[in-house]
């Protein structure tokens, strides 16, 4: 395993790299020049060698034409300002997404379009994909028009998406099939570190990939894993939500019953947050946790997704996780009363209809 933050990330280049790289790409912040990105020229004209950007030498590094052209399937919550960040930075983008309306905001800050995940794959060199689910996953990657349709050797497909390990280990076959590479990045952070190119990647697969891509997820993240094999990504990524969702899940009863007992549940909060509990996700959630209102970062039909898919990981080695099943039951309540597409902290308005209305 292996792990590197954006801080570091600058002591791996050289000099010549870095005012490279800032001279390729003319959009490039201020605030973010003093840091490598857009490890890719923005112009086709430039074949500038990827081995340049490249802490460690590797096959993927040393390969021609791996340079340029960048894909992203999938615009939704994270997928679009995960783009975005790469168009700002200068990188030569092309973008999909099924609901095509949403592709416009990045076609007019430069990105390119394609009517398929086959041709975008086609047109790219590495193609990235942010879907729903595991179903999501499979069609887009590996459906009909596909983006493995449109893979070939040389080319790299990155799936960031949350899914389970035999999903992504389906996606990989089918690429490595084509001659292309696969890695999978799930990412932890939501909605603003998204925005704010903050994410952590917690990737496994193909080192070369990673290597390749390092740079772009820099420009996305704050710091990224490689954890080996296919499925390591995809498994730690789930660990992490399942414990997510069950502190949400408990912070919700805790809320609900400090109101009960005549206690203000805003002070709650503050308490919360100076003792060995703090957590960003009450201290930001609570407020509005209270207001009965719940603008969504992370859909909650997600979270119950992923733990779902958690609790069929811990059930394929027999590790008893009684905490995140009733977790669990707590999201499919709250999905039943039509909370889908609120944020995961609405989880708390089962507790208060469960409250309300007994079950008989
Ligand atoms: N939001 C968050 O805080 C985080 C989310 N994640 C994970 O990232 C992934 C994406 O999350 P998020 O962006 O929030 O989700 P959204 O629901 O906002 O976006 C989902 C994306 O998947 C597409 N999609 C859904 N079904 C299909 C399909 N059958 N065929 C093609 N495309 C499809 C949607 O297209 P369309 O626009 O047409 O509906 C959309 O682009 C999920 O796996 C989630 O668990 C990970 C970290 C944080
Ligand atoms: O998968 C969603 C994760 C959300 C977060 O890490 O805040």
């Amino acid at each position: 395993m292996s792990c590197l933050v954006k801080s570091n990330y600058s002591h791996q280049l050289s000099s010549t790299a870095m005012a490279m790289c800032s001279s390729f790409c003319p959009q490039i912040p201020n605030q973010l020049r003093a840091r490598p990105i857009c490890p890719f020229p923005t112009k086709p004209q430039f074949t500038l060698s990827v081995k340049a950007f490249s802490s460690e030498t590797s096959n993927a590094s040393s390969k021609d034409g791996l340079s340029a052209r960048i894909g992203f399937l999938g615009l939704g919550i994270m997928g679009s300002p995960m783009a975005q960040n790469l168009i700002k930075a200068g990188c030569d983008v092309t973008v999909w997404n099924r609901t095509k309306i949403k592709c416009d905001p990045l076609i007019s800050l430069g990105a390119k379009y394609k009517s398929s995940p086959q041709e975008v794959a086609a047109s790219c060199d590495v193609t990235f994909a942010m879907l729903a689910n595991p179903e999501s996953a499979l069609e887009v990657a590996i459906g009909e028009h596909g983006a493995a349709s449109g893979m070939s050797s040389g080319k790299g497909y990155v799936d960031v998406s949350t899914v389970d390990g035999a999903t992504s280990k389906l996606i990989s076959g089918r690429i490595n099939a084509t001659g292309a590479s696969f890695l999978e990045a799930p990412v932890s952070g939501s909605k603003k570190p998204a925005e704010d190119g903050q994410l952590i990647f917690l990737t496994a697969g193909d080192k070369s990939l990673y290597e390749l891509v390092a740079p772009l997820l820099d420009i996305m993240g704050k710091s990224r894993f490689f954890l080996g094999d296919v499925g390591n990504g995809a498994a730690m990524k789930l660990v992490v939500n399942m414990i997510m969702g069950s502190m949400m899940a408990s912070f919700s009863e805790g809320l609900l019953l400090s109101e009960k007992v005549g206690l203000d549940p805003s002070v709650l909060v503050e308490v919360v947050s100076q003792g060995a509990i703090s957590s960003p996700m009450y201290s930001t959630k609570g407020p509005s946790m209270i207001q009965s209102t719940y603008p969504t970062a992370f859909p909650l039909k997600h979270q119950q997704k992923d733990l779902r898919l958690a609790l069929g990981l811990a059930e394929s080695v027999s590790q008893p996780t009684p905490i995140a099943a009733a977790a669990n039951e707590l999201y499919k309540v709250a999905k039943s009363h039509g909370l889908s597409d609120q944020d995961f902290s609405a989880v708390i308005e089962a507790l208060k209809a469960k409250l309300q209305n007994p079950p008989k």
